[in-house]
C-alpha cells in the first residue's frame, strides 16, 4: 500500500448496530429492512455485516431529525431528504440516518424503509448517486417493488469496482 485511501473499507467484516428504531414500525420490520438492506450489497460482494448490539459498529444506524447530535449534516422534516450516510471511514464514515418526520414503511405506503436504507448503505460502502434512472444509486426516490431485484447493473459495477 502506499498509502493512497481506497474509496471504500479496508475490511470485508463490518459491523451495524442499530441506536434507535422509528415507532412508525415493528421493531422486527426494522430489524428485517435494515438487514435486508445490507444483504442487497453482501450478495455481490466479499462483505459480510455482522450486527452488535452495543458498543461502536462500523455502520451506527439511527432515526433523527432536524439538527441531531454532531452530525454535521440536518433533516428538513416530513418529506424532501429521507436519509444521509457518510462514506467509509472511521467516527462518522459509515454512520447512516434516516429522517424520522418520514412515515417509514415495509410496503409500498410512506416510504419504504428497505428501499431507502438499501440506497443509503449504498453511500456508506462508497457509491456515489448513478444517473442510471433504474439504478438503486439513482438519485431520486422511486418506488420500486422493493422484492424485485432492486441492485441494477450499473450499482453491482459500482460495488464490484470497489470492492470485487
Ligand atoms: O446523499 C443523499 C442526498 C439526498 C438524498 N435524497 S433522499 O434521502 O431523498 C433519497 C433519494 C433517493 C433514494 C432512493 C433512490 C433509489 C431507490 C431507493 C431509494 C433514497 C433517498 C439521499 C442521499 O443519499
Ligand atoms: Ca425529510
Ligand atoms: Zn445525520
Amino acid at each position: 500500500q502506499y498509502g493512497y485511501t481506497l474509496p471504500g473499507w479496508r475490511k470485508y467484516n463490518l459491523t451495524y448496530r442499530i441506536i434507535n428504531y422509528t415507532p412508525d414500525m415493528a421493531r422486527t420490520a426494522v430489524d428485517e429492512a435494515i438487514q435486508e438492506g445490507l444483504e442487497v450489497w453482501s450478495k455481490v460482494t466479499p462483505l459480510q455485516f455482522t450486527k452488535i448490539s452495543k458498543g461502536i459498529a462500523d455502520i451506527m444506524i439511527a432515526f433523527r431529525t432536524r439538527v441531531h447530535g454532531r452530525c454535521p449534516r440536518y433533516f428538513d422534516g416530513p418529506l424532501g431528504v429521507l436519509g444521509h450516510a457518510f462514506p467509509p471511514g472511521p467516527g462518522l464514515g459509515g454512520d447512516t440516518h434516516f429522517d424520522e418526520d418520514e412515515n417509514w414503511t415495509k410496503d409500498g405506503a410512506g416510504f419504504n424503509l428497505f428501499l431507502v436504507a438499501a440506497h443509503e448503505f449504498g453511500h456508506a460502502l462508497g457509491l456515489s448517486h448513478s444517473s442510471d434512472q433504474t439504478a438503486l444509486m439513482f438519485p431520486n426516490y422511486v418506488s420500486l417493488d422493493p422484492r424485485k431485484y432492486p441492485l441494477s447493473q450499473d450499482d453491482i459495477n459500482g460495488i464490484q469496482s470497489i470492492y470485487g
